[in-house]
């Protein structure tokens, strides 16, 4: 009999599910083949029975012909070298005589068998007549993964209720049989969900070997039981320790339980969320369509001020719009250095030149400012609180070192300004243009089809950030945004308050 339990060394390890098919995905092959995907392993599966089932239990089960599953077997082990197996749901007596043939003649270098005899629902997924079958498998088995009933079943004694007398069982199991078992508190009662690896003597680091862990509060713990059995068998494959193995899986497993909310799937005790760990990117256009939901409210908040009101209508001080440009000019001069700096820190030529181009337009945009509207008055304030903080904040955001930040916070100056312009360019426009309206040849320049196509690469650019972007930086980005956006607002505020 193989007594090596390990397969160390191998890089993606080859693991083969010997289960049932559960299609509604959490149980079964398909969670064992999710599992061994998720700690890197290449996963086979030789079905051994179908059953009909969904998240609220099992209506019927069909096992094939066991000489069939031997030809499924013979088929992957002619071919194929296997590092590990997961052995699930076996059916009846006739499927476990072919997995054992097929175990004594190619020696798989590991073996985890999952005694699946109930599932969670309560249905049988084992024959009765089959359990004295399974019991004998057992011994071919380096790691054998019961629950509190299984363990209880396959030793033909009580189910134990307390963690103490369930290692012992764990231990008497263990002597039986001469394998590693993994003792299972999923069904125990409390705030601690422990598992503990129990072996003969010299098989572990200790006769029992405990992992803690917190019990996750959700009843989606459909395929638990699979999941970890083939992530103990695919990262055995590579560690050829138990303990590294368990010490791996369990936190793994305690994470796919804790995001299986996020699944929405079915209606009863749902699956848990193998792939909780691996980031996905958002999809082209979705991160900014996100942003711009986002900043609604502030570009409302932008419509509602006195200062836009006043702007439109003509009855805004002049102080107050004298007050305005002068800020703007300053901001501009900062905001054309932070441009630069995201030029610097583009990833790409084209986003490159279109910041660095961007950076030269805002100066050109500021000496015209001078030019033809401060020139000609008399005020000069300094610079105000708002501009101070908002450059500080852009200046921030290009000392973070990340593209995506600096991109993401310099966006709302094109987008909320771009977007606030068109709808007073458009007021101002249903209003008659009126030739005497004091600010009429301003308002005049929020109509320009360039800046706005500027806006939309700029968006573009920020949308490409996101997506090569990890979770982490994207929330940052979208952080920086929403900050950007807010300054905008007080911006458009600040001569009421400051002027
Ligand atoms: N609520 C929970 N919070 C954290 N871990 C859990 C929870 N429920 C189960 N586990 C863990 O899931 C694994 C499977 O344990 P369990 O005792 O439920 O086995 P099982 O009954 O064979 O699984 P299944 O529910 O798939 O039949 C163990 O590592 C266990 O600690
Ligand atoms: C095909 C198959 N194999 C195993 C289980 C056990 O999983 P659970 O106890 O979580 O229902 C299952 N329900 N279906």
């Amino acid at each position: 009999m193989p007594s090596r339990g390990t397969g160390a060394g191998t890089r993606i390890p080859r693991v083969l599910a010997i289960a049932g098919s559960d299609p509604s995905g959490g149980a079964g092959i398909q969670a064992d083949l999710k599992s061994i995907a998720a700690h890197g392993g290449y996963g086979m599966a030789a079905i051994t029975a179908l059953t009909a089932q969904n998240t609220r239990g099992v209506t019927a089960v069909h096992v094939p012909p066991a000489d069939f599953l031997a030809r499924q077997l013979d088929a992957i082990s002619d071919d194929i070298t296997v590092d590990a197996v997961k052995i699930g749901m076996l059916g009846d007596s006739g499927v476990i005589a072919a997995v054992r043939d097929w175990l004594a003649k190619v020696r798989p270098a590991v073996v985890v068998l999952d005694p699946v005899m109930v599932a969670t629902s309560g249905d049988r997924l084992l024959q009765e007549s089959a359990e004295a079958a399974l019991r004998d498998l057992l011994p071919l088995a380096h790691l054998v993964t019961p629950n509190l009933a299984e363990l209880a079943m396959l030793l033909n004694e009580d189910v134990q209720e307390t963690w103490p007398q369930a290692l012992e069982q764990g231990r008497r199991l263990a002597a039986a049989t001469g394998t590693v078992v993994l003792v299972k508190g999923g069904h125990l009662r409390g705030a601690g969900c422990p598992d503990a690896l129990v072996g003969l003597p010299g098989a572990l680091s200790a006769e029992v070997v405990e992992v803690p862990g917190e019990r996750v509060d959700t009843r989606n713990s459909h395929g638990t039981g699979c999941s970890l059995s083939s992530a103990m068998a695919t990262i055995q494959a590579r560690a050829g320790n138990w303990e590294e193995s368990l010490r791996e899986a369990k936190p793994w497993l305690a994470g796919a339980l804790a995001a299986s909310d996020t699944l929405e799937v079915g209606s009863g005790n749902g699956p848990v969320h193998h792939f909780h760990h691996v980031a996905v990117p958002p999809m082209p256009g979705a991160f900014t369509a996100q942003l711009r939901e986002d900043a609604e409210a502030e570009l409302e908040e932008i419509y509602g001020l006195e200062f836009i009101g006043g702007l439109v209508s003509g009855s805004l001080p002049e102080d107050q719009f004298a007050y305005y440009l002068a800020q703007d000019a300053l901001y501009l001069n900062g905001y054309s250095r932070v441009l630069a700096r995201a030029s610097a820190l583009a990833p790409t030529e084209e986003g490159q030149l279109f910041w660095a181009a961007s950076a030269q337009q805002c100066l050109e945009v500021e000496s015209e400012l001078h030019r033809s509207w401060l020139s000609t008055r008399t005020v000069r304030p300094g610079l105000g609180p708002v501009t101070k903080a908002y450059v500080d904040h852009l200046t921030a955001a290009s000392a973070s070192g990340s593209y995506g930040v600096l991109a993401a916070a310099v966006l709302p100056c094109f987008w909320l300004y771009a977007e606030a312009g068109r709808t007073l360019h458009a007021r101002f426009v249903a209003a008659g243009e009126p030739a005497d309206h004091p600010y009429a040849e301003w308002l005049r320049t929020y109509a320009d089809e360039d800046f706005a196509a500027a806006t939309r690469r700029a968006i573009g650019l920020v949308d490409a950030a996101a997506q090569a972007a990890g979770e982490t930086e994207r929330a940052a980005m979208a952080e920086a945004f929403r900050q950007s956006c807010r300054l905008e607002v007080e911006f458009f505020d600040a001569p009421r308050l400051h002027a």
